[in-house]
């Protein structure tokens, strides 16, 4: 048991090394368990791993992912188990396979494989990690595919040269995980960027692991690095959702339906971006609402978004400055600020200053 694998193994919550140690009990000595992927990944650069995916060799995992008592969903054509753990959290328990890409792009066929197949034919090395739990809990670390150097290098390299011809969302979920965690692109994967490019539209994961990106904690950031690597193309608006992250930073909280308007503003043609999103319509709609001359609140998405994409917008009057310009609190400030939208919307009034001269205008009617 080296002392790396034993602290990885430690940075796991006490509840799932304890339900890993029974996986590996269960599966019996001709059988291998190892967590694999992004929580050795995770581990290792010292964060707790909260979402588990599991390779089972040699196992039924059926009947392995079950004698927990956990719920359990199987789908049998992966003989892949998702496990309900007893906090809620899902796990993913897979029969270790190989893949083969009858068509690129499209998802691949799964065949049984050993656990070593299982990690060359993952995306990057450093997702390729797998730590490996004996029967009697003895830990080994499985290094295939050089996976530690290049976490210690901070590096993403794809592990073979058709990887993101075959796969092309690996590029999106690289600009994730180089945004998120601070690492470099290798040259293997810039080299590669063309491939995935070419198979975008025929690559429906890339979409999803794109509507992803939006949900990271700086999606900004995870744009430029696309950007970066010449693949600016299938995010538009950088600028303004590194803008987003910025105000992030500062406290202001951004929803990824925000990240996902403003990249729609950028858009030339926005309708199909939002289709191959699959963002539904309310990012357009909230796009709309901000551009509009409607009065939103502080700290509204749409104010925040405005403040971004118009940041010379007129702010509206509110009943706080009709007060101030001194009509009685009561029905009569409603009916200055429905006159004031009035006008807005007759585009009668374009400015801050303007808002006042008309305010004072009626209020001065009013009185005569
Ligand atoms: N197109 C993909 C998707 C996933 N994986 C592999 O499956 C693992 C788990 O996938 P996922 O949970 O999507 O990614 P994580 O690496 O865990 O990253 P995240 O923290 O974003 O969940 C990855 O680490 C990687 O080994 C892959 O090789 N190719
Ligand atoms: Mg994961």
């Amino acid at each position: 048991m080296t002392p790396l694998a034993t602290h990885l193994w430690e940075q796991l919550l006490a509840e799932d090394r304890q339900w890993l140690r029974a996986l590996a009990r269960q599966a019996g000595p001709r059988a291998r368990v190892a967590l694999v992927g992004g929580a050795v990944r995770d581990a290792f650069l010292g964060y707790a791993p909260l979402d588990l995916d599991v390779v089972a060799e040699g196992a039924h995992v059926e009947t392995l992912a079950r004698a927990s008592g956990l719920p359990v969903l199987f789908h049998p054509a992966f003989q892949n188990a998702t496990v309900t753990l007893p906090d809620g959290r899902n796990a993913d328990l897979v029969r270790a396979r190989r893949e083969t890409y009858p068509v690129a792009g499209q998802n691949p066929l799964p065949h049984p494989g050993t656990l070593e197949d299982d990690l060359r034919r993952r995306d990057f090395a450093v997702n390729a990690l797998a730590l490996l739990i004996g029967p009697d809990s003895e830990l080994t670390l499985l290094d295939e595919m050089n996976g530690l150097s290049e976490l210690e290098a901070r590096v993403l390299r794809p592990l073979h040269p058709r990887s993101f011809h075959e796969d092309a969302s690996r590029l999106v979920r690289g600009a994730r995980l180089a945004a998120r965690l601070g690492f470099a692109a290798d040259p293997e994967l810039l080299r590669q960027v063309p491939d995935a490019l070419a198979m975008a539209a025929r690559t429906p994961r890339l979409w999803v692991e794109l509507k992803l990106l939006l949900s990271e904690a700086r999606p900004g950031a995870a744009a430029r690095k696309l950007e970066e690597w010449g693949a600016g193309e299938l995010l538009p608006g950088v600028e303004w959702l590194q803008g987003l992250d910025t105000l992030q930073d500062a406290g202001q909280p951004v929803s990824p339906q925000l990240y996902a308007a403003a990249a729609l503003h950028a858009a030339a043609d926005p309708v199909p971006l939002a289709e191959q999103l699959g963002l539904g319509d309310r990012p357009a709609a909230l796009l709309t609402r901000a551009l509009s001359d409607t009065y939103f609140p502080d700290g509204t998405p749409e104010r925040v978004l405005r403040g971004l994409l118009r940041p010379d917008a007129p702010v509206p009057l509110t009943g706080r400055d009709v007060l101030a310009m001194g009509v009685p609190p009561g029905h009569a400030v409603g009916e200055a600020l429905a006159h004031l939208a009035r006008l807005r919307q007759e585009g009668q009034i374009h400015s801050r200053e303007e808002e006042q001269a008309a305010l004072q205008k009626y209020l001065e009617a009013d009185r005569h």
